[in-house]
């Protein structure tokens, strides 16, 4: 009997509908926004609107979104997701180390119980948990540790865990994305603003101790040192609102509006707090907030994509969890 103890990782994001139909939106959306840690309203006030309003009349409105950015292997979030996956998984064994990558999802499938249970089958009794969201956020990651307790209240023996909390400021990260912005830059031509858009979160929670809002803010300060910008070449802004309550700002596309009217005719996007490309990316800002600047009197406009499965990309994962290791 061998008591040698077996390390995997388990690699955590979001979720993503099934399909691009109305059905699968729903059940997604339905999923998701029943956590506590996304929508923290009394469910006697919050079940009448998501049940009556916002599952039946914004599923099929945001299928259509999903069927314009479809890829043909699926939705962009799990393709992207998969590969991240693989890329670890070879980086590891390259290195020599021996230790299983499983994929997990906070709504829908694959999900961090089905990733859990594909660990424990090889073996695994130490498990480095990696959710894929550089800023930390309740609403993200704290929602992944939840899932991960409630398995864990099912286990007798519980594995040894590590749970990594943010890497808004881990080096390789802002070195992959000023990388991500030069090469961007060579190819296409520099513009005249950076503009580092995340997605928001409810002012509310910021007042309540969220600290994602001040870690995109250090994320931008560092991407935008790292590529030697001055202050007036780059801004932070926040997309995605949901519901009517004021969320971070400044906001995305109101940004986008005024820009042209301020003097910035050219523009370059990058999605720092995305570590795939998703619907927020590929939709919102590079089709929608595109038009917006165009319609505005902006004459170019880039978005540059998410780290994704980019090489240095899958090394900075790698230095994640191998820092884990000690
Ligand atoms: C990157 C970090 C994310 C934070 C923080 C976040 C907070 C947050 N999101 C909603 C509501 C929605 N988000 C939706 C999509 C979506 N959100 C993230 C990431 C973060 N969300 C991703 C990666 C995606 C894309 C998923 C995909 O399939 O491509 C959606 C669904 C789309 C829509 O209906 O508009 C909603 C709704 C809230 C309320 C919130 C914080 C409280
Ligand atoms: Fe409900
Ligand atoms: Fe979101």
């Amino acid at each position: 009997m061998g008591n040698k103890v077996k390390t995997g990782v388990l690699l955590v994001n979001l979720g993503t509908p099934t399909a691009p139909t109305a059905k699968a939106v729903k059940t997604f959306l339905g999923q998701f926004l029943h956590d506590h840690r996304v929508v923290d309203l009394p469910r006697m006030l919050w079940c009448p609107v998501l049940h009556g309003v916002i599952l039946p009349f914004r599923s099929p409105k945001v299928a259509k979104l999903y069927q314009s950015i479809w890829w043909e292997e699926g939705s962009p979030l799990m393709v992207v997701s998969r590969r991240q996956q693989a890329g670890l998984s070879a980086a590891l064994q390259e290195a020599g180390i021996n230790m299983p990558v499983a994929l997990g999802m906070s709504y829908g499938e694959p999900s961090i119980g089905t990733a859990w249970q594909e660990l424990k089958d090889a073996g695994v009794d130490r498990v480095i948990i990696l959710p894929m969201y550089p800023q930390y956020s309740v609403s993200t990651t704290a929602s992944v540790f939840d899932s991960w307790a409630r398995l864990m209240k099912q286990e007798r023996c519980l594995p040894a865990f590590r749970f990594i909390r943010d890497y808004h400021d881990h080096r390789g990260y802002i070195q992959a994305l000023a990388e991500s912005v030069r090469d961007h830059w060579e190819a296409e031509g520099r513009t005249d603003l950076l503009l580092l858009s995340y997605h928001g979160i409810p002012k509310r929670f910021e007042d309540q101790g969220d600290p994602y809002g001040h870690q995109c803010h250090r994320t931008s300060e560092l991407v935008a040192a790292e590529l030697g910008l001055e202050r007036h070449e780059w801004r932070t802004t926040f997309q995605s609102r949901f519901g009517r309550e004021p969320w971070l700002q400044p906001y995305t596309d109101e940004t986008m509006k005024a820009l042209p009217g301020e003097g910035t005719k050219s523009v370059s996007v990058i999605c720092p707090a995305f570590s795939a490309d998703c619907l927020e990316t590929l939709e919102e800002i590079a089709e929608q907030n595109k038009e917006i600047f165009m319609e505005a009197g902006g004459e170019a406009y880039h978005y540059i994509p998410a780290l994704n499965d980019n090489p240095a990309h899958i090394r900075m994962m790698m230095d994640l969890v191998c820092r884990e290791l000690v």
